[in-house]
């Protein structure tokens, strides 16, 4: 286990009592120094070690966070023109990013790598396409290392019914269509899902890309990918950095050395372990539906802002922060959206729920905000910063009914 366990700003009830005070519900509130402890116990972890960090930005793309993870260091591995342009607007220079692509055209490829960004392909005929409009660039190459893991289905992105990378048995041919075209391969990159609690899960994969890496001259970093658990479930383990350095980081380096290749880095890229326990949805509850069967819990949020409940039956742990002492009942807390599924929690014990209390759904930093809709036509929820200091700002007002409706209507009337 890891020797000081994060801050979660569950750990701050005062302070999120006084957001929901100041700036109302639902709000988002991000704890800064959750994820500069976060950088810096995998930072520490892999300390002297020949590695890079990289931040998925897709997890949470909250400036506030991004400036806090660029100052510690990070790269960032971007997906889209969107986020690449997030990134060089806040000053994150081109060759701290990489564009892993799946499905991308070649136009966005082609606006990556004229912005200097290395792009990641994962796909052996549009390696050879790319080197055709692009003789002589460099580029990472994403390979499927035929085994895969995570937390849900969904999220697993390695093994044979993935959608993702480049075959590992197509590495020679990939290779060579490179080199015939001058493109020279810098990086070999997995990402084998996500959600990974154990190295064990991950270690197989990296040891998989690792079998490629003598077709490769040019190369400079293999990447292991993200994947990194946290623990959601009271009890449970989150990943460990030091399992990443001793069970991953080390191992693959060891093989580089004995292959000749000690010049080869090894990277990863976590998303979800860097922001989940640095956020919580602050919601409160406005109706309490006793149907003698059930106590529905009714919230002014739901799965338009944190999906994760209703797409991967996740576990995001409740605290009722306007009577945390309360008898503990059991309730399904439910969102507004139109839905049956729009449920946070089924049958859920929390200290009783009385009509207006305030609630906080914790580990919400991660894929949270980042795949929220305006579906109904709700708006967002605000955003909310705690400072190391234990200043609160608003970092993204609360947009109201008419905004939303003004973005259907695109201006257009
Ligand atoms: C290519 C790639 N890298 C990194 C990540 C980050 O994953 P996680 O948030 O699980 O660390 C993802 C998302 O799963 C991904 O697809
Ligand atoms: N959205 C997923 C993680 C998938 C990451 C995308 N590569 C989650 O909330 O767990």
């Amino acid at each position: 286990m890891d020797a000081t366990p994060p801050p979660k700003p569950a750990a701050h009830a005062d302070a999120l009592r006084e957001a929901a005070e100041r700036f109302g519900t639902p709000t988002y509130v991000y704890a800064e120094a959750t994820v500069h402890e976060r950088c810096r116990a995998l930072r520490d972890a892999l300390d002297g070690l020949p590695t890079r960090l990289l931040y998925a930005l897709k997890a949470n793309p909250t400036p506030a966070l991004l400036r806090v993870i660029a100052d510690e260091g990070f790269g960032f591995d971007a997906v889209s023109l969107g986020e690449v342009a997030l990134l060089r607007a806040l000053g994150v220079d081109a060759s701290r990013i990489l564009f892993t692509t799946t499905s991308t055209t070649d136009a966005e490829l082609d606006a990556a790598a004229e912005a200097g960004v290395l792009p990641n392909l994962d796909d052996a005929e549009r390696v050879a396409a790319f080197g055709d409009r692009h003789p002589g660039a460099e580029v990472c190459v994403r390979f499927n290392p035929g085994v895969g893991a995570g937390h849900h289905r969904h999220v697993v992105t390695g093994g044979a019914a993935s959608k993702f990378g480049v075959a590992l048995g197509q590495a020679e041919a990939v290779a060579e269509a490179a080199a015939r075209r001058g493109l020279r391969v810098v990086g070999v990159h997995q990402h084998v899902g996500s959600g990974v609690r154990s190295a064990a899960e991950l270690w197989p994969a990296v040891d998989a890309l690792l079998g490629v890496v003598g077709h490769f001259p040019d190369l400079r970093f293999v990447d292991g990918g993200g994947g990194m658990g946290v623990a959601y479930r009271p009890g449970e383990a989150g990943f460990e950095p030091a399992a990443l350095r001793d069970h991953v980081a080390r191992p693959a380096l060891d093989r580089l050395a004995r292959a000749g290749r000690g010049d080869v880095d090894v990277w990863f890229e976590p998303g979800r372990y860097l922001v989940a326990e640095a956020g919580v949805l602050l919601t409160r509850v406005h109706t309490l539906k006793d149907t003698g069967e059930r106590v529905f819990a009714g919230t002014d949020s739901g799965f338009n802002h944190l999906l994760r409940p209703a797409l991967y039956d996740a576990y995001h742990a409740l605290v009722n922060l306007s009577n945390p002492g309360g008898p503990p009942r059991p309730y399904d807390v439910a969102g507004n959206v139109c839905e049956s599924g729009d449920l946070f929690a089924r049958g859920r014990e929390v200290p009783e729920i009385r009509r207006g209390d305030l609630l906080a759904v914790l580990d919400a930093g991660a894929y949270g905000a980042s795949m929220g809709s305006t579906y109904n036509l709700r708006p967002p929820p605000a955003t909310v910063v705690l400072r190391p200091d234990g200043t609160l700002d608003l970092v993204r007002p609360r947009r109201t009914p008419e905004d939303v409706a003004r973005d259907v209507l695109g201006g257009a009337g």
